[in-house]
């Protein structure tokens, strides 16, 4: 069933072109250059679809493997970067650590003309994993992690330097999954931020530090982080239902539920679950699980409301032991590669995007003197 479009917040309406992903289409749900992600997610690594969606095509064998060793020879960290990085506070949120290690990297390594696109998009690739875990690891334990290890893919990478251990086959699999079903979803309100700020002929580190504060929100990519808050409370499905009844009861928002597009599921939603079912077996997890089920029953039941990509993504990456803070920061290393692409398609083809607002203010009216104004 199609969602009905319509209504504030530009619902529906058509605010550009795109090449790079379907969503919602009745019949193929999403896709990425006319593939089902539910194939890529199976059958693809990250960096797969990374070139994909940066370059134009799946990769051959041997593009992909100097691509990513193109990508692992870019992990280190310029000096200056660790610098600032050293500086912001344990307390920081990470979005806020990647938002400035973003625009820092664009002081020391900005993208001169759009003839630099890929190369600085992949170096923001390589490194974004090490950005958040080298403040991470420096801020909580005092720790000044190296950065450039040779894993093999970028979730390895990044739960590498998280844990200081290699991850286990499960957990890089699931890294790959979790990164694919991240990577592009068309004119979401991130991505438009970035294509608005292309649209100025800006460069590629201010487009994607604006994506990276608009994806920080709850209402979007924050909601991984927001339904992990909630579901940790709930001690038992029971409980988990009689406070979400509560809560629907209080007209309350509840976060990784809805979506703006979709009308009854988000196709990412049964996939990483299934990966969480894995995860929970793996763990031996008798709570997070069941309690995640129970919520989207619940959901479902009472509001035909259903999970978005967001939901099962939190109990996920809690069996992989990742810190609740750096959930959305996962979403970031992964959704630069849309971002970067929308980017570079609305350079291709571009004129400055400048919307009308309907006026609801004052009449004209003159400018009192100060004695006038009371
Ligand atoms: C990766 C992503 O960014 S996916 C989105 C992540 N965000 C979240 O999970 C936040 C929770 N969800 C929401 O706030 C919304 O569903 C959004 C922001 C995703 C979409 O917003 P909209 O397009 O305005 O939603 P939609 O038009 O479908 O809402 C219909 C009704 O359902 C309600 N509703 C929608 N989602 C929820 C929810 N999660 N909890 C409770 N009620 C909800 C709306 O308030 C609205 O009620 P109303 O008609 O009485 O005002
Ligand atoms: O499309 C949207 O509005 C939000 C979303 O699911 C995403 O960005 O992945």
């Amino acid at each position: 069933m199609a969602k009905v479009l319509s209504g504030a917040g530009l619902r529906g309406q058509v605010a550009g072109k795109t090449a790079l992903s379907t969503v919602g289409v009745s019949g193929s749900g999403l896709t990425y250059l006319g593939y089902d992600v539910k194939d890529l997610a199976d059958k693809c690594e990250f960096e797969e679809v990374a070139h994909l969606i940066l370059k134009g095509h799946l990769p051959n064998q041997q593009e992909l493997t100097s691509y990513k060793a193109k990508l692992k020879s870019l992990r280190s960290l310029p000096e200056a970067l660790k610098e600032v990085l050293e500086r912001i506070p344990a307390d920081a949120h990470p979005m806020d650590v990647l938002r400035t290690g973003c625009s820092m990297l664009g002081n020391l390594e900005g993208e001169a003309d759009f003839s630099q696109q890929q190369e600085v998009t992949d170096r923001m690739l390589a490194l974004f994993p090490s950005i958040i875990c080298y403040w991470y690891r420096f801020s909580h334990d005092g720790v000044r992690i190296e950065t450039a290890t040779d894993d093999n893919s970028i979730g390895g990478h990044f739960l590498h330097m998280l844990t200081g251990e290699k991850p286990n086959e499960l957990h890089e699999k699931v890294m790959h999954v979790s990164l694919i079903l991240y990577a592009e979803h068309e004119f979401n309100a991130s991505t438009f931020t970035a294509r608005v700020c292309a649209s100025t002929l800006s460069d590629m580190h201010s487009c994607i530090t604006g994506a990276i504060g608009s994806l920080r929100g709850p209402l979007h990519g924050g909601a991984n982080e927001a339904a992990m808050d909630m579901i940790e409370k709930f001690t038992s499905a029971d409980h988990a239902e009689a406070e979400m009844m509560g809560m629907l009861e209080r007209k309350e928002k509840i976060m990784g539920f809805g979506h703006a597009v979709y009308a009854d599921s988000d196709p990412r939603n049964e996939i990483i679950k299934t990966w969480s079912e894995k995860l929970a077996a793996d763990v031996g997890d008798t709570v997070l699980y069941p309690v995640s089920v129970r919520c989207e029953e619940v959901m479902w039941r009472e509001k035909k409301l259903f999970c978005n990509a967001d939901f099962f993504h939190a109990s996920a990456y809690n069996f992989m032991a990742i810190p609740t803070k750096l959930f959305t920061p996962i979403f970031v290393m992964s959704r630069l590669t849309g971002w970067a692409a929308h980017v570079m398609e609305q350079r291709s083809d571009n004129r400055i995007i400048r919307p009308s607002a309907e006026y609801t203010g004052e009449d004209l009216r003159p400018v009192p003197t100060m004695a006038e104004r009371g």
